[in-house]
């Protein structure tokens, strides 16, 4: 783990120190030191209110920080948002999309609003439907998606200004499992390539068989991170979660739930 007093390491894609946030009375991220390497397939993991998707935004620019500061790929994301963001490409949770466009027009409004001439968005467009296997579909517009279409529409904007770190919050939610496949192929070749992909995620399985690297995140703080080797150390990525996390309720005290003849 990230010594707290450990400077930004201005090779890591994204490297978050000493990151707070509080809403009302909540802590929801209390102090987190993390960096993400450059190349690698980063897992976020963490129960329900861990703090992740308050920690992602942070990380991304949009929510800023209480304290603490975000570096991608070295630049201050806070104090120089104009050179950080271009380099990030994101995924919020639960996206709200401009959804009376079609699938192709919020294409091409995503990568005109990143800069991109009309022929490259035109080219990168049609060949991120085509990847997220959108082509039929792209005239349709974006409010008659179902969830896991939305999903793939709003991935495929993150990526068309072909950022250097995409950050993902789950990507794989409401998706079905060919399209999955499909996405996680294309994160890994963009991964190959030289990028890097952050993704939260509850499906401790999929992180550690697609992701090199993860951090386990409760309370608003880091627990572990490293590679998921060193960080499952020889137990399952699940079974090492639920280790350190805890909290495994018993599942007495729902009687009542009980289907039986003499309940009334
Ligand atoms: N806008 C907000 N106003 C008030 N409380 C918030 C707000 N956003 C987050 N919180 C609180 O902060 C904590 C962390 O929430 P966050 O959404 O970051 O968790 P998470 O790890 O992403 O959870 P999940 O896995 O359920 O999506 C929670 O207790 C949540 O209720």
């Amino acid at each position: 783990m990230t010594h707290p007093t450990a400077p930004p390491d201005p090779a890591a894609a994204l490297s978050l120190r000493g990151l707070w946030r509080r809403f009302g009375d909540k802590i929801a991220v209390s102090g987190v030191d993390l960096d993400v390497p450059a190349g690698s397939f980063f897992g976020l993991v963490g129960p329900n209110g861990a703090g992740k998707t308050t920690a992602l935004s942070m990380a991304t620019g949009l929510l800023r920080p209480d304290f603490g500061t975000v570096h991608v790929l070295g630049t201050d994301l806070w104090a120089r948002p104009d050179e950080a963001k271009p380099l990030l490409g994101v995924l919020p949770d639960g996206v709200r999309l401009f959804d009376r466009l079609t699938g192709a027009q919020l294409l091409t409004y995503s990568g005109l609003l990143r800069g991109l001439d009309r022929d490259t968005v035109a080219r990168r467009g049609e060949d991120l439907l085509r990847a997220m296997d959108l082509l039929a579909d792209r005239d349709t517009l974006v409010v008659d998606y179902s969830a896991g279409m939305t999903k793939k529409i709003a991935l495929a904007g993150a990526m068309i200004h072909a950022p250097r770190v995409l950050v993902l919050d789950e990507p794989f939610e409401a998706v079905d499992p060919v399209s999955a496949a499909n996405i996680r192929a294309i994160l890994q070749r963009y991964v190959d390539g030289g990028g890097t992909v952050v993704v939260s995620s509850h499906v401790m399985d999929l992180v550690q068989r697609m992701c090199s690297h993860v951090a386990i995140i409760a309370g608003g703080h880091v627990l572990d991170a490293g590679t998921v080797d060193a960080v499952r150390g020889g137990q399952s990525l699940e079974d090492r979660f639920v280790a350190l996390v805890g909290g495994r309720q018993e599942s007495g005290g729902l009687e009542w739930l009980r289907t039986s003849s003499d309940s009334s």
